[in-house]
């Protein structure tokens, strides 16, 4: 029988001295004396990375922006992980094994050519077949690909891309399993770091850890568990740092995918079809609170109100906090709370919102019932800022105007004009490609308000690496959104959320705010463009904030589970944590919150959702 494929990847603490590549090594070794023939990844050893990252940066004084230099950024980044493949090589042969080392070149990983980016479209599997053969065992270096066989270009994936190369290597060699070996047991509740009560998850679905990952879990790459999903590979994450003792000890986490459909192509790994879901929900009516006072406890009043009512809410947006300066408006900061129920519940939201926006003294409370809301998904736009954009010119094209955008990394969703819905959701099918279904509603449950008793979280997220940036009055009219993010991904920009809720006038015309979240290393590029796009639109001004941080909670039964919201919401307000915008989809809910906040947010979360309990 021939023997099973492993592959095993380690991350740049598990190989971060001499001592832990030994360690690797034996940890390897065990693998081939049970049987298995392994490829391993490695990442560069410790902190490398960073400190060349540095030395860059000392040199430009700043970030890479010309393509030439994000070629010699990309030479430069990929020399890390050429020291560790070699020293790990070594260490097996010490150990009586036959091992070497290959470069992405060597092996034959292509990629495309965007540099600090480059998505994985081919590997070439022949010489590392010809070394398993021969019971050789081949250390490959992660992170790095090339753009073809001719002009041998060096890319490298993005920061942390290691994870991607092991789980592309899988699907290229038809492993039986992936092994994805950090310094912590596997993937927790949230990171263990920062929660020491955190627990260890034995399983979570790759829906569910797509989110964590793209939300700031860094335990895995968002893009190697986007290919395990998409072709099935069996994936697990576990420590390479517990003491070696057998492997019973060390279970870790496997991220569950459904089976890949068969016949699969292998080639263009990572450029699967983009968008492969448009979707139209009909049942949808929007409420919004103009002008509610900014300050903690409103949203979690509002919608614990909202779920007392038995109303189960569909996205909620909260826009960015307006400076006093803003002469339309009064001298309190406030922010707008808009958000989308089943029409059939309309009634009983409205009395809700009516009834709290008036103690809280709002300006105005909007309810329209003319509405849908259209929506594209897939795993493959992550990474692909392109495709969001395509979604809001396709849309301007067709003359549609959109009335509250929200986005995550792989969904957005648009609420339009009802009588717009049908139009939309086919000129997004054309485009993408996919035929739009409707939007099925999930059951729900009997009792809405005990949204902690069945555990709809699965797991918490916090990114402090985000900036947020705002324009503020953006004409409402068709086209905006694809003009503005349009450019954004022109100039290579990943925008992660995108908020855009109705706010009344600007000289004289309707007008929307548009806040939403990039990688703080782009935050200056995102504000250039933003600056260039106000002037084009003659909106009123550019907000940018350095000092956020964004927590998430991520779980598949949220949508079914009505009250999770209010009742985080409620923690955040009871802690004495403001909330300066809130983004939702059905299986996630994130909050902006200042930064230095970030880690009480996370802990108190964590606690107020039973997480640390069995
Ligand atoms: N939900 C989570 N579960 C486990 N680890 C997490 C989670 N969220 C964040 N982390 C962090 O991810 C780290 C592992 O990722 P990383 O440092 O990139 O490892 P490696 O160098 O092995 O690739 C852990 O040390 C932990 O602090
Ligand atoms: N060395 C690269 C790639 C990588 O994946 O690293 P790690 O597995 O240690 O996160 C980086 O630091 O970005």
């Amino acid at each position: 029988m021939k023997p099973s494929l492993i592959v095993q990847k380690y991350g740049g603490t598990s190989v971060g001295s001499i001592e832990r590549i030994r360690a690797v090594a034996k940890r390897v070794a065990h693998t081939v004396e049970q049987g298995h023939r392994v490829v391993v990844v490695v990442s560069a050893m410790g902190d490398e990375t960073d400190r060349l990252v540095q030395l860059a940066e000392q040199l430009l004084a700043g970030s890479p922006t010309t393509p030439s230099q994000q070629r010699e950024w990309d030479m430069l980044l990929s020399t890390g992980e050429q020291v560790s493949i070699a020293l790990l090589a070594l260490a097996l042969q010490q150990l009586g094994y036959t091992a070497l080392s290959m470069t992405a070149a060597q092996v034959g990983i292509f990629t495309t050519r965007d540099h600090m980016r480059a998505r994985i479209l081919e590997i070439h599997t022949e010489r590392l077949q010809h070394h398993l053969e021969r019971g050789e065992v081949v250390v490959v270096a992660g992170f790095q690909g090339i753009t073809s066989p001719t002009e041998l270009e060096i890319t490298t994936l993005g920061r942390g891309g290691s994870d991607t190369t092991a789980v592309a290597l899988a699907v290229a060699l038809q492993a039986q399993l992936c092994e994805i070996y950090t310094d912590v047991p596997g993937v927790f509740t949230t990171d263990p770091r920062k929660v020491p009560e955190a627990r260890l998850l034995p399983e979570i679905t790759s829906a569910e850890m797509l989110e964590l990952a793209s939300l700031g879990a860094q335990v895995l790459h968002p893009r190697s568990v986007e290919i395990a999903r998409n072709y099935g590979v069996k994936l697990r994450v576990r420590s390479s740092l517990l003491p070696f003792q057998g492997e019973e000890a060390n279970l870790g986490t496997f991220i569950v995918s459904p089976p890949a459909p068969p016949g699969i192509p292998r080639g263009g790994l990572e450029m699967g079809l983009a968008v492969d879901t448009v979707e139209v929900d009909r049942d949808q009516a929007k409420l919004v609170l103009v002008g509610v006072p900014d300050r903690p406890g409103i949203a979690a009043q509002l919608f614990q109100g909202i779920a007392a009512a038995g109303v189960n809410v569909d996205l909620i947006l909260q826009s960015l906090q307006f400076s006093p300066e803003d002469a339309s408006l009064s001298t309190q900061p406030t922010n707008d709370i808009a958000f989308t129920v089943s029409r059939s519940q309309v009634r009983e939201a409205a009395a809700v919102a009516q009834r709290i926006g008036q103690e809280l003294g709002c300006e105005a409370v909007m309810v329209d019932e003319a509405v849908a809301k259209v929506s594209i998904a897939g795993v493959g736009m992550i990474g692909r800022p392109g495709i969001a954009a395509q979604m809001f010119q396709v849309l301007a094209k067709a003359g549609i105007n959109l009335q509250m955008i929200s986005m995550s990394e792989m969904k957005v969703s648009c609420v339009v004009a009802a009588e717009r819905a049908g139009d939309a959701a086919l000129a997004l099918g054309e485009s993408f490609q996919v035929i739009p279904r409707l939007h099925r509603p999930q059951p729900f449950p009997r009792d809405p308000l005990q949204p902690a008793a069945r555990h709809p979280v699965r797991g918490i997220a916090l990114d402090l690496k985000q900036s947020r940036l705002g324009i503020r009055k953006v004409p409402d009219r068709p086209g905006t959104a694809a003009h503005l993010f349009g450019q954004l991904a022109a100039a290579g920009v990943i925008v992660d959320t995108i908020i855009q809720s109705q706010r009344g006038y600007h000289n004289g015309i309707p007008s929307n705010d548009i806040a939403f979240t990039v990688p703080q290393d782009q935050a200056g590029a995102a504000e250039a463009v933003c600056q260039q796009v106000a002037r084009d639109l003659q909106a009123a001004g550019v907000d940018i904030d350095h000092e956020i941080a964004k927590v998430s909670i991520v779980g598949a039964e949220m949508e079914a589970h009505p009250g999770v919201a209010a009742h985080l919401f409620a923690t955040l307000a009871a802690a004495g944590i403001n909330i300066e915008m809130i983004a939702t989809s059905e299986i996630k809910v994130s909050c902006v919150v200042r930064r230095e906040q970030g880690l009480l947010a996370l802990r108190t979360i964590h606690r107020a959702f039973e997480l640390d309990k069995p």
